[in-house]
């Protein structure tokens, strides 16, 4: 069967070896007639990284762990496939003729040069790297539109208001409605939250996903980053964006019109749907994922969420209302909060104390450039480390 696509997408995955590449992957080997891989990247993962590139047979892979070049190297070169190592590699790499989209799959800030890179090469973004966004949603956003890319969103919550926008280009959004499970620790108090353990936070109700998200979800800083990547993403104010915290996570989430509508995406938590809706846009696929049955979910149900115990999505309001450059504080305040809770280095509820007081003490810039923003995030890592 061909594609009906003009030809097939060509498709370069930042983080092929994460828990969103992994997924991609498998979209991709569902797809083959419409889908191919034309680069991988790991940052550790060698092992991984060999075996996807002989399945796949990607042009390129970069390994941006310089140590584990020779090892990638000797395992594919007699493929026939090209090999590099390090961030100034992979910033280039993006930008190969022949990628149409770049999946950005990458963990944390290191998503913001390379995605940066592709769009200045006119490639598609499906962005699962919600961070991108948080630490330089104005300058990505303004980028994109002037190298006429399209960002197409991965993160659940994101695909879901983007799928009900479609048919909608004439009706303002009033609000969105962004759903949040609650994480594993829902309705717990902060006496209990004092001593819960890594293994605690790391299991989430409903979704697998990697390490550092996975610990966003539990502190609901991950709702926090995507109400900053939902603002950039749909051109909102704050004062447009809602989170209803649903336990369940079917609802992916909501847009209300101006006449009270509200349109809602539902499904089963399955990463698969969204990175194929991205990549495959504005195709849906056919495919054999699991199909959602309303009896198994007799009650759907919806909560306020307790931001007085939960502070991290106060934190992330606070910061893209206060805007310049304290998103990229917030962010890079979080993310060595996050890799200390990984290393019990730290409490959990001391993560929103380091990141509160990053806010605090950091410079303020209200209009920072790339450069300013790459300073902040270097300074505030700095600071944060030397405050715990
Ligand atoms: N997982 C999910 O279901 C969802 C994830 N997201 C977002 O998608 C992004 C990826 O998440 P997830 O897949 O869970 O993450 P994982 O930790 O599972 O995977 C991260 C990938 O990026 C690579 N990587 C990590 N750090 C670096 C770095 N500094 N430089 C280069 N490569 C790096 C890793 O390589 P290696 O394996 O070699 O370490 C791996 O391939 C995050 O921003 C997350 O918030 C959004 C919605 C859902
Ligand atoms: C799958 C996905 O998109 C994650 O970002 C998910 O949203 C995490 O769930 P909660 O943050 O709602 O717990
Ligand atoms: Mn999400």
């Amino acid at each position: 069967m061909s594609s009906f696509f003009e030809k097939k997408r060509n498709i370069a995955i930042l983080g092929s070896t994460g828990s969103i590449g992994t997924q991609a992957l498998e979209v991709i080997a569902e797809q083959q007639e419409h889908f191919e891989v034309s680069l991988l990247t790991a940052r550790r993962n060698a092992d991984l990284l060999i075996q996807q590139a002989i399945a796949f047979k990607p042009n390129t892979v970069v390994i941006t762990e310089e140590s584990l070049y020779d090892k990638v190297f000797d395992a594919l070169d007699p493929h026939g496939i090209k090999v590099y190592a390090g961030n100034s590699a992979l910033n280039s790499v993006v930008q190969m003729n022949e990628i149409d989209i770049v999946l950005t799959a990458l963990v944390g800030y290191s998503g913001v040069i390379p995605t940066i890179k592709a769009i200045e090469a006119k490639k598609h973004i499906a962005l699962a790297n919600k961070e991108t966004l948080v630490v330089a949603g104005e300058i990505i956003t303004k980028l994109a539109e002037e190298n006429g890319v399209s960002i197409l969103p991965v993160d659940s919550e994101h695909s879901a208001i983007f799928q009900c926008l479609v048919g909608e280009e004439y009706n303002p959004i009033e609000r969105i409605i962004l759903t949040a499970s609650g994480g594993p620790f829902r309705g717990k108090k902060a006496e209990e939250l004092a001593n819960v353990t890594k293994a605690q936070a790391l299991k989430h109700p409903n979704w697998d996903m990697g390490a550092k998200v996975t610990i966003d979800s539990a502190s609901l800083m991950n709702k926090g980053l995507e109400v900053i990547e939902a603002k950039w993403l749909f051109d909102l104010h704050t004062d447009q964006i809602d989170v209803v915290v649903h336990p369940q996570s079917i609802i992916h989430s909501m847009v209300e019109f101006e006449d009270s509508s509200i349109k809602a995406q539902l499904g089963l938590p399955d990463m698969r749907v969204p990175i194929q809706y991205a990549l495959g846009f504005p195709k849906r696929m056919k495919n054999k994922f699991p199909r959602f049955n309303f009896m198994d979910y007799p009650n759907l149900t919806f909560e306020q969420p307790d931001t007085k115990t939960f502070r991290n999505l106060q934190l992330a309001y606070a910061a893209i209302e206060k805007g310049g450059n304290m998103p990229c504080i917030l962010n890079a305040a979080n993310e060595i909060a996050v890799q200390a809770f990984l290393e019990d280095r730290i409490g959990f509820l001391n993560m929103s104390d380091l990141i509160e007081k990053c806010m605090q003490s950091g410079e303020f810039i209200a209009q920072p450039s790339l450069e300013d923003l790459i300073n902040t995030d270097k300074v505030i890592r700095n600071l944060a480390s030397e405050l715990i």
